[in-house]
């Protein structure tokens, strides 16, 4: 079968510094892919080699079979690629509906019933009228995901999706991405700095550390991984041994 994205042998370097080496690895429909690793391990620059915003040195990245390396960010969005940024890209001053509406094309009763629909499925419905700079920062990670989702993806880029979240609305949105990745069969590659929120959602996790793939498994073998739990430790940080 083939992959839904398939990436092999992607590096980059900024001068002297090797931010991805030769990083390969695959990800079906339907799945949640975990990137994690330390501070500057590379999970930046590998997102952006994906949704376009920086050019690999080497290697190829295909999305369904078809060669997407180094495509311009709005081609690869065209291919069915949705993606969310660390810091919101929201315009604050115009409503919740309006944000969506402005990302959908199409006759305006169409966009409005699919702005609707778009809204529901993210938990929203109820704010459509209110100035998105008004939302809480939960929320307003919730219009992201509609903004990511209004090109009906067939993948999506989730750049810390949970950050400067609180612990309950962390879980909600990671059950409401991974609901729509079983539902649509989307296929999820995100990224996390929480190892509550990878170890509990992700199907798969991948370790980057110094650019290079150094682990790739199921969450129970990353947390019993020496290297993996070495990486960590060296940045003063603890897998929990419960769940
Ligand atoms: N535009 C750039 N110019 C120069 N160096 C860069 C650039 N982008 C990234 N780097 C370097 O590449 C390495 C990998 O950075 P990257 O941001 O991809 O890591 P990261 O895993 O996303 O880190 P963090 O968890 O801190 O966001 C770092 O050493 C970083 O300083």
């Amino acid at each position: 079968m083939t992959a839904l994205l398939d990436v092999r042998g992607l590096s980059k370097s900024f001068g002297g510094v090797e931010a991805v080496r030769d990083v390969s690895f695959a990800l079906a429909a339907g799945e949640l892919l975990a990137l994690i690793g330390p501070n500057g391990a590379g999970k930046s620059t590998c997102f952006g080699m994906l949704g376009g915003q920086v050019r690999p040195d080497a290697g190829r990245v295909r999305l369904a079979g078809a060669d997407i390396t180094g495509l311009k960010p709005r081609r690869i969005w065209a291919r069915g690629v949705g993606r969310t940024f660390q810091t919101a890209e929201t315009f604050a001053s115009m409503t919740v509906a309006e944000n969506v509406e402005t990302a959908l094309h199409g006759r305006t009763a169409a966009r409005s019933a699919e702005t609707r629909r778009l809204l529901g499925l993210v938990g929203l419905a109820a704010a459509a009228g209110r100035p998105a700079g008004t939302l809480s920062y939960g929320d307003v990670k919730r219009l992201e995901l509609a903004l990511a989702l209004s090109n009906t993806p067939r993948l999506l880029l989730m750049d810390e999706p949970t950050a400067g979240m609180a612990a309950a609305e962390r879980t909600a949105l990671m059950q409401l991405v991974a609901g729509l990745a079983r539902e649509r069969q989307v296929g999820v590659l995100f990224t996390e700095h929480d190892m509550d929120v990878v170890f509990a959602h992700a199907d798969r996790i991948l370790v980057l550390d110094r650019g290079l793939l150094i682990a790739e498994g199921p969450p129970e073998a990353i947390r019993a991984d020496p290297q993996v739990r070495a990486v960590y430790l060296g940045e003063g940080l603890t897998f929990s041994e419960a769940g």
